[in-house]
């Protein structure tokens, strides 16, 4: 019978069928050797798959087939940069939880998921919390924010998870859609989410001393069914998402507000970096892109490493 991962813990998962029922189920030998040895984890949440109820266990399945991938995000493994981990599978959209303040969000972290996103074509809403939190300063950085990524085509949202502010408008955005939830640790998503699902009550960690960076509470990805219609995706509290599936040449490609410009270029296989005759760095210079967005173009190319391709 076909059935979703809702939580992979390594070799078990947690699978839910179409009619509801839940079963811990384990994979068949054989899939495992079939596995995409790029991938460090062959299923992943959100995944479709085809399962087998053990005989005389009521609770145990196992899993025989699994379904093909609409989509999917990665990050880089931490077993070595050359793998990547499957961190969701099937998603509708993601929505990256951010915050100006205790801890800060940089630009940099947001630019790289909006990449990822971009390349494995889920649309992104980010989300800044804990407005209950920002003063002027923050509240005027928010509003270039907003408008710098609504302009890219972003939906860009302000809420405090801490006093339910926001919280409808979010839930409409999420209704009957399978979300993904991500941001890095200490802005404030265990808290959003608890806000969402009522009764859930996860573990919420205070943001740890003078550092400001948050403790890392979530260790592995979560689907939860949504009260309204549709699911959530938790994810482990990703500090870094890696851009391991784009060639340097495609980058640009992801920075959508690049795309316009692309082939006024002089040279079709323009970097934007030195080349002459390059239009994106014509239209950073014109102020048509926002320079900002460009340095993020720039840190995020040296980044990739060619040999992995
Ligand atoms: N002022 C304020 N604080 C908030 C808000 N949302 C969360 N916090 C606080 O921020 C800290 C981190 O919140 P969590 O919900 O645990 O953050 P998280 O992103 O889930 O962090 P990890 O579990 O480490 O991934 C806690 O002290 C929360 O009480 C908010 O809207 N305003
Ligand atoms: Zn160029």
């Amino acid at each position: 019978m076909q059935a979703t991962i809702y939580k992979s813990t390594g070799s078990w998962y947690v699978v839910k069928t179409n009619d509801g029922e839940i079963y811990q189920a384990r994979m068949k030998g054989i899939f495992k050797k079939n596995e995409d040895i790029t991938s460090t984890n062959p299923v992943a949440v959100g995944d479709l798959v085809e399962i087998e109820p053990e005989e005389g266990d009521a609770a145990n399945a196992m899993i025989t087939e699994i379904g093909e991938r609409r989509n999917y995000i990665v990050r880089s493994s931490p077993h070595g940069r050359l793998k990547k981990h499957i961190v969701a599978a099937n998603v509708d959209q993601a929505v990256l939880i951010c915050t100006l303040k205790e801890p800060k969000t940089s630009q940099g972290f947001i630019d790289r998921f909006l990449v990822t996103a971009a390349a494995y074509h889920v649309p992104v809403i980010l989300i800044f919390n804990k407005k209950d939190i920002y003063r002027e300063k923050e509240l005027e950085r928010f509003a270039e924010l907003e408008e710098l990524y609504t302009g890219i085509g972003y939906q860009v949202m302000l809420i405090s998870a801490k006093e339910e502010d926001g919280i409808d408008e979010v839930r409409a955005l999420l209704k009957d859609k399978t979300t993904l939830a991500s941001g890095h640790s200490g802005v404030g998503k265990s808290s959003l989410i608890n806000d969402l699902l009522p009764g859930l009550d996860l573990r919420t960690t205070a943001v740890s001393g003078w550092s400001g960076k948050g403790l890392h509470t979530t260790t592995s990805a979560e689907m939860y069914d949504l009260p309204d219609g549709g699911r959530l995706i938790d994810t482990p509290g990703v500090r870094e998402f890696g851009i391991v599936d784009i060639p340097k040449a495609e980058l640009s490609h992801y920075f959508l507000e690049m795309v316009p410009y692309l082939s006024e270029c002089q040279f079709n296989n323009c970097l934007h970096i030195n080349e002459p005759g390059c239009a994106v760095k014509q239209a950073v210079n014109d102020g048509e892109i926002n320079v900002d967005r460009y340095v993020s173009y720039a840190t995020i190319l040296e980044t990739i490493n060619e040999k992995e391709y």
